[in-house]
């Protein structure tokens, strides 16, 4: 399987890493140092080097309890960064974002991806991604950042996703997408508690009847800090093994901070899977 987007091909034979570089001030990892673009070229380099070929931008803080960011602050901070990164590497670049003219600005500027936490469903996104013609990565996500953490529920979170994926799979391609240009992502704590964060990845290989690629974010992520009571910074080896776990079951693209960890992790899954035969 390869996505092609503006000249550049992603194998995804084999798991790629997609390394995470938050221009917000209230990122829960970055503590907020990379808003100049000096600060997020060194970072973007520093995580290619390390293995990266994917580098996601984001402007507005996903984490649980997050506000919304006004349109123009947005534009502000990522789009000289993308521009930046696009100019100056030979890498995938992605807009980590749910605004239809965010994702207008960065294909101006030379975005490759667009991650959308909401799946195209703001107004105007569906048809901003259409025309854009970039691959697009489709989110699952119950409520919204501010609320989604109080108290999820679902009858079945497998099934409930799986059924998502197909009903945006859908509204999508009728509104004339491309389906191979769709990616998806269960979107591990977006609205998720412990055991549905579990029963997703414990399940991930069941979402490839859709033959789509998988993107999965769980880096640094409650899941991790709750059942192994460690801050942020310390989950390094929990995200590793998550990441692990996906990729054994076919996760195409790993959303990470760790890139460095995370790539060496994935050349032994790719000589085990390759094993395989
Ligand atoms: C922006 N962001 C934060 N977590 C994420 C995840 O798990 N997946 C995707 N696609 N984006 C995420």
């Amino acid at each position: 399987m390869k996505l092609e987007s503006k000249g550049l091909t992603l194998d995804l034979a084999y798991p790629q890493v997609m390394g995470i570089l938050n221009v917000t001030p209230d990122s829960f990892s970055d503590g907020g140092r990379f808003r100049q673009i000096d600060n997020a070229l060194r970072h973007a380099n520093e995580m290619i080097q390390a293995g990266a070929t994917i580098i996601d931008i984001g402007g507005e803080s996903t984490r649980p309890g997050a506000a919304e960011v006004p349109l123009d602050e947005e534009l502000e901070r990522v789009i000289p960064v993308a521009e930046a990164i696009a100019k100056n590497f030979e890498v995938w670049v992605s807009i980590d974002t749910y605004k239809p003219e965010v994702m207008r600005e960065s294909h101006r500027v030379g975005v490759h991806l667009i991650n959308d936490i909401r799946a195209l469903q703001e107004p105007g996104a569906l048809d901003a991604a259409i025309e854009t013609g970039l691959p697009v990565c489709l989110m699952h996500m119950q409520g919204m950042p501010r609320t989604m953490q109080h108290e999820p529920k679902y009858h079945d979170v497998v099934a409930e996703v799986d059924a998502f994926f197909s009903e945006h799979i859908a509204r999508c391609v009728n509104a004339g997408m491309d389906k191979n240009k769709i990616l998806l992502d269960p979107g591990f704590g977006f609205g998720k508690d412990l055991k549905h964060n579990y029963q997703l990845l414990a399940h991930l290989s069941e979402f490839h009847h859709f033959g789509l690629p998988l993107l999965v974010g769980m880096s640094r992520k409650a899941m991790i800090g709750q059942l192994l009571n460690v801050s942020p910074d310390q989950r390094v080896i929990g995200s590793v093994a998550c990441a692990i776990i996906a990729a054994m079951q076919g996760a195409q693209i790993i959303r990470v901070h760790d890139v460095k960890e995370t790539a060496e992790a994935m050349r032994i899954v790719e000589a085990t899977l390759s094993a395989k035969g």
